[in-house]
């Protein structure tokens, strides 16, 4: 076995696809099924788990905003009928401004509300004549794209603008189709691939008329890989679209909370090369040659691999590593009896001696190097502060961005900690709790100030990791304890006036259980840090409707509960840590209303 397999794959029956080598333009090659709303694995045990997470918090206790949303269909992309719903809305309002009716009539289908009904969905849209027989693949159209999806599909019609106004306004639906890889305005050439609940699935095939903000992707597997899927949009434009798809998070979850203010989306000092990990990863069948085995990323939409040389999102040394991994696999492919994913970390190393101790030597002095073996130990540089944890375990990906991420944390908390300190007097913030805290980034990187920092999270090697990280950089302050976040309020004795908490959970969010002990106990200030907003937006909807929060000096109107504490957002920041995706993180802060 290699050293560096973390795991085996699942192997599959299904045919190897030849790598395209050619540099894409605006023509497009569409593959046989392709389409971006058949989520990679990874992702759609994520959503699943995201989805199971949110029924259990819709259970408990929830405002009940997006109740519609657990009816809705088996196979329908949420987030297809998300932008969809705002593309209808939008249009159905603009044209009705001034009237008397503020709401679409109820025949509109799911825009009015009447998600509950399966029949609003089939009823309405017209489908097109072409499309109503039994096959409805590869039927091609030309199609305009009136809106983005949260993961950057277009939703189409073959209506342009002023003909889509027309009918919407008149009460009137489209048919829908989702098309990848495509911008606000552009008007496309489609073919379609089969219809999912209330739209067709379909690929591109060539760009009519391109958005302004259209670029020429970089990598030559753009549009096949299932990696990356804004390559095509200028940079500062995938800023714009994330900010967009964080306001849409929050909007979803609360219609009030587009009275919130999101800050700009803070760029990526490097938009390519900063990944430092990547996870290629290959599939073994009986039928494929092993010299032709492919080693990459799956294909969009499906399951089998896609074989890549470079991956121009890692950094240097990462890609360096990926060469050498991949030469090595090769060579030895005769021996594998199952796929596998490979495993390369960026690491920083003592520039006199690769192999050596790393302790002892500054950080700024340490150099960039590259690890395949998931069992051996990678030291990351985040300012001025170094962090050891195993190659498998959790560690924010993009290193050129860390700085002002932390950086923004513990600034904000020194902000805070004075403007409270300059309100009352001696309330001043002593004491940091860092829930779910990995090896201690936040909690170790925010330390200076505080009294003392009390860290909690779930994994073994990763606490031992986060108090050894504290060790080795000095600091004296923390304390990262082994637990379920929700037992951190049973462990604290700081009291609630003198302490912030940030919570940095995985991305299908906290728990009802987590958020409930929070507030009854009530820190002075809240940092939540997350990688899936929907999530975020959600829990915080919770908050909301626990009576836990105000929004511009409101409070949730039917709710009963008297909540121990209350809080008013005071900031919403995302950081792009990972460019060329649709993932973003983001920052909501907190504060207690006293
Ligand atoms: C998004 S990571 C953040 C880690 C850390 N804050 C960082 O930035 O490096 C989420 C962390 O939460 C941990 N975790 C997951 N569920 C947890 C739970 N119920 N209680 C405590 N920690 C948990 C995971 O092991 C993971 O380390």
């Amino acid at each position: 076995m290699s050293e560096g397999i973390m795991q085996a794959n699942q192997s599959n029956s299904q045919q190897m696809l030849t790598a395209g080598g050619t540099k894409r333009t605006t023509s497009f090659t569409p593959l046989d099924g392709l389409n971006q709303t058949s989520l990679p694995s990874e992702n759609k045990q994520s959503a699943n788990s995201a989805k199971e997470h949110d029924q259990k918090r819709t259970k408990v206790k929830h405002n009940g905003t997006n109740k519609a949303r657990q009816v809705r269909k088996r196979n329908a992309d949420e987030t297809v009928l998300d932008a969809v719903e705002i593309l209808l809305q939008r249009i159905w309002r603009s044209s009705h401004e001034g009237a008397s009716i503020s709401e679409p009539p109820k025949e509109f289908g799911w825009v009015a509300g009447d998600m509950q009904s399966e029949a609003a969905f089939c009823r309405a849209p017209p489908v097109p004549a072409k499309l109503a027989g039994d096959d409805v693949s590869k039927c091609e159209f030309e199609a305009y794209i009136h809106e983005l999806t949260e993961r950057g599909h277009g939703i189409a019609t073959l209506e342009d603008l002023e003909d889509l106004n027309k009918l919407v306004s008149g009460g009137g639906r489209p048919w829908i189709f989702v098309v990848p890889f495509v911008l606000k305005g552009e008007k496309v050439k489609i073919r379609t691939v089969r219809h999912e609940w209330g739209y067709t699935q379909s690929d591109l095939l060539t760009v009519l008329d391109a958005a302004p903000s259209r670029i020429e992707a970089p990598c030559q597997y753009f549009g096949k890989c299932s990696g990356c899927q804004l390559q095509h949009i200028r940079y500062q434009d995938q800023l714009v679209f994330k900010r967009e798809m964080v306001e849409r998070a929050f909007i979803n979850a609360n219609p009030i909370f587009a009275k919130l203010n999101i800050a700009t989306v803070s760029q990526s000092p490097l938009p390519y090369g900063y990944r430092t990990k990547l996870t290629p990863h290959f599939d073994i069948q009986k039928s494929i040659p092993p010299e032709q085995v492919a080693i990459g990323f799956n294909i969009v939409g499906q399951r089998r691999v896609l074989d890549i040389e470079d991956c121009i999102i890692g950094t240097d040394a990462v890609r360096q590593g990926a060469v050498k991994v991949r030469q090595e696999t090769k060579a030895k492919m005769v021996e594998y009896k199952r796929g596998a994913t490979l495993l390369v970390r960026e690491t920083n190393v003592s520039p006199n001696d690769p192999n050596g101790d790393v302790v002892g030597v500054p950080a700024a002095e340490l150099v960039k190097d590259f690890i395949l073996d998931p069992k051996s130990w990678v030291t990351d540089v985040v300012e001025d502060k170094k962090f050891r944890f195993p190659a498998s375990s959790f560690f924010q990906n993009n290193a050129s961005i860390l700085p002002s991420f932390t950086g923004y944390v513990r600034d904000e908390l020194q902000k805070w900690g004075r403007q409270i300190a300059a309100l009352r007097g001696s309330g001043e913030l002593k004491y940091l709790i860092d829930a779910y805290c990995g090896s201690g980034l936040f909690g170790i990187a925010c330390h200076s100030g505080f009294e003392k920092v009390m860290g909690i999270e779930i994994s073994n090697e990763s606490i031992s990791c986060a108090n050894n990280n504290a060790r080795m950089n000095g600091v004296n302050n923390c304390d990262f304890i082994l637990g379920d976040a929700t037992k951190i309020f049973e462990k604290v004795e700081t009291s609630a006036d003198h302490t912030a908490v940030i919570i940095d959970p995985p991305r299908k969010g906290s728990s009802p259980e987590f958020l409930d002990q929070l507030v009854a106990y009530g820190p002075r200030v809240i940092v939540y840090i997350a990688c899936g907003v929907p999530a975020q937006a959600q829990d915080i909807n919770y908050m909301f409707s626990q009576g836990a929060l105000v929004i511009d000096g409101q409070k949730a109107s039917d709710t009963t509960s008297v909540p121990a504490s209350v809080y008013r957002i005071v900031s919403i920041q995302p950081f792009d840590l990972f460019p060329q995706t649709y993932h973003v993180e983001n920052i909501v802060i907190l504060v207690r209303e006293d």
